[in-house]
């Protein structure tokens, strides 16, 4: 018999205050193993810091008794066994790719959790599970490009790799879309939808409407620091919903490809 994996996140009552204001508001949230979730937000909801507060930049406040701060059931961890279990990648991971290393050695040192290889030694095995990432995303022909010559979708891309080499239960990807023209857009979608048709969880934090692919199924809307809504794709992206979080009068439609978009606005 297997047992059962603990949930990705058990979260209650999380509050998160910066320079005196609460920038998280008494946040309740389970994610199990496996599922696939779209974290939905206006500008200022509080989604980059919901990311940091995962990535331990931010730190819940008051006391640790009155708060549930779970992750794969553990309330003590520190990032680097994290990597494991949730590869990231945020725009703050992207700013930090800023030296010129190739394609190959950003997606090697996920390995390292560092920014490129320095005198870290790669062994055949992270050489060969390199390659097979590579391949799974189509970026081999990223492999021995500069990263400081390369498109934000391609970066992106190898980011991506770097954040499987672990083959984490699931990916958290913020705003993984922002500046993606048309094709790159296409490119990204298809990638992220075959990774989350190999069985590893999404959460995808994202003001698009657009980014939330097919597989997605439950949907979280974020306003004001708090988790305003949360349940079912079709029941929570609704006209009064969306029109709600956004507060702007709109219609949300369904494609027949099964993404969402919102018109008349
Ligand atoms: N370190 C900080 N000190 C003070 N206020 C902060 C801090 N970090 C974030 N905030 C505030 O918290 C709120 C939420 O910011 P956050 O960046 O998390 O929003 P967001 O949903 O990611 O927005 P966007 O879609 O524009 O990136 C904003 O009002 C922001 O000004």
């Amino acid at each position: 018999m297997t047992a059962t994996p603990p949930p990705l996140f058990e979260f209650e009552k999380i509050t998160v205050v910066r320079d005196g204001r609460t920038i998280l508001d008494s946040l309740s949230l389970t994610v199990r193993a496996g599922e696939q979730i779209a974290l939905l937000g206006p500008n200022g909801a509080g989604k980059s810091s919901f990311v940091r507060l995962i990535t331990r930049e931010y730190y819940p406040s008051g006391r640790r008794e009155d708060v549930v701060f779970r992750i794969w059931g553990n309330d003590r961890w520190d990032v680097f066994d994290l990597r494991s279990h949730l590869g990231v990648v945020s725009n703050d991971l992207q700013q930090t790719f800023s030296r010129d290393i190739s394609g190959r050695e950003v997606v090697l040192s996920g390995f390292f959790s560092s920014v490129g290889l320095f005198t870290h030694a790669v062994t055949s095995a992270m050489e060969a599970k390199a390659d097979e990432v590579l391949a799974f995303l189509e970026i081999e022909h990223l492999a021995d490009r500069p990263m400081t010559e390369l498109s934000s979708g391609e970066a992106r891309r190898l980011l991506i790799g770097r954040a499987l080499v672990h083959d984490p239960a699931a990916l958290l990807l913020d705003e993984p879309t922002n500046s993606l023209d048309l094709h790159a857009l296409h490119t990204f979608r298809k990638t992220l939808r075959t990774i989350a048709r190999s069985g590893t969880g999404i959460i995808l934090v994202t003001h698009n409407l657009h980014d939330i692919i097919p597989e997605i199924s439950r949907v979280v809307l974020m306003r004001d620091g708090r988790f305003w809504r949360d349940g079912p794709k079709a029941e929570v992206l609704t006209d009064e919903n969306i029109g709600g979080l956004f507060r702007v009068p709109v219609h949300v439609k369904q494609d027949e490809d099964g993404y969402y978009y919102a018109t008349g606005y």
